[in-house]
């Protein structure tokens, strides 16, 4: 890959301190395993916003994956739908939501708040008439990250060939993806009249945020930091994900991003009450290495050291799983 472009998909905001505070954060748990009690088959599957998942272990929405791979965002989906999982497809994808969904694989689709109301309803409507199954807006990007490699390299947008093709205008016109800090909660209520699907909400981290996220009637809470490229200083998302589970106090799922790196971080954010986890760098790797069957690949990997690491923690499903047989040294 073009180091340029390994440095985008790499990289982060500012000293990139929250980008690595995630992956630190599941060093520092440990897991307390149960025994003589996980007796039966194992069963990884869940169900999220109505869409059924073979394991809790999603494609978090990433940009611009034609420069991973020549295949693209298509490639990503095909390795998703090999799983069983769902991949929710980022508004700053290279290929047409429709050509996404060729692969039939459940989709969700990402999507950053315009200014524009009429063409963020004429997003939506496009997303909902390829069969995206819900929608995930994106709450932690007012303004846009200093990503200080990206500055460095000069990386400011596509390469010429290539383009977000899901801001295109009913005139067939590429617009550029602004960051709303207009955008407040009564988007939110907005969002719920222009569409059925059920809207998650990416980028929660605050409990009091996720108590008004319930209150605005959203489907579920990403618990996210954007993995690391938005705030620097932003609170790892594991260390945040217990107050949130608290507040929600299981009205809607709390799902997690960041960090997630093997089965054994999956059972401690479900331990810690996430319905699932999503993943993102370890998707756009696995794209790099191999297109479809990388990604693929990546997530069955995912998958089977779960299923392994649930054996071995004590429980037979992931609901199984409790609070106290996580601590943190
Ligand atoms: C290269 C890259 C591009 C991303 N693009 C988007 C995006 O378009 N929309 C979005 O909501 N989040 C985006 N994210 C954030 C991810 O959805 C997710 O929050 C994060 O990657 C999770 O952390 P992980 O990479 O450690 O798994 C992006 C992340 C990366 C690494
Ligand atoms: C305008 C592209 C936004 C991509 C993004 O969200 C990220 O790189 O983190």
């Amino acid at each position: 890959m073009d180091p340029v472009h390994q440095d985008f998909f790499e990289g982060g905001a500012g000293r990139e301190r929250t980008v690595a505070a995630n992956e630190r954060a599941f060093q520092r748990r440990w897991i307390v395993p149960r025994v003589l009690r996980a007796t039966g088959d194992r069963d990884l599957r869940t169900t999220v916003a109505g869409t059924p998942l073979a394991a809790p272990v999603l494609v978090a929405p990433t940009a611009f994956h034609r420069l991973a791979h020549p295949d693209g965002e298509t490639a990503t989906a095909r390795g998703a739908a090999a799983v069983g999982t769902a991949m929710v497809v980022s508004m700053a994808a290279t290929q047409p939501v429709e050509e996404i969904a060729s692969a039939g694989g459940p989709l969700w689709f990402q999507l950053y708040p315009q200014p524009d109301l009429d063409f963020t309803e004429y997003v939506v409507k496009r997303a909902e008439s390829a069969g995206c199954r819900a929608l995930v807006v994106t709450v932690d990007s007012p303004v846009f990250g200093r990503r200080e490699r990206d500055l460095r390299n000069g990386f400011t947008d596509l390469p010429s060939g290539y383009a977000c093709e899901n801001m295109r205008d009913a005139a067939g016109r590429v617009r550029s993806i602004a960051m709303d800090a207009t955008a407040g909660w009564d988007r939110i209520a907005w969002l719920r009249g222009v569409t059925g699907l059920p809207i998650l909400l990416k980028g929660i981290l605050h409990p009091a945020d996720a108590r008004l996220a319930v209150e605005h009637g959203v489907a579920g809470v990403i618990v996210s930091n954007h993995g690391g490229r938005q705030l620097d200083g932003a609170i790892p998302t594991l260390d945040a994900l217990p107050a949130v589970v608290a507040a929600v106090d299981g009205q809607i799922p709390v799902l997690l991003d960041g960090g997630v790196r093997c089965g054994t971080d999956v059972v401690v954010a479900l331990a810690l009450g996430a319905r699932a986890v999503l993943v993102g760098r370890p998707v756009v790797r696995g794209l790099a290495a191999g297109g479809a069957v990388g990604v693929r690949e990546a997530l069955e990997r995912l998958a089977t050291e779960l299923d392994l690491a649930l054996a071995l923690a004590g429980a037979r499903r992931p609901v199984d799983l409790t609070p106290d047989q996580v601590v943190t040294r």
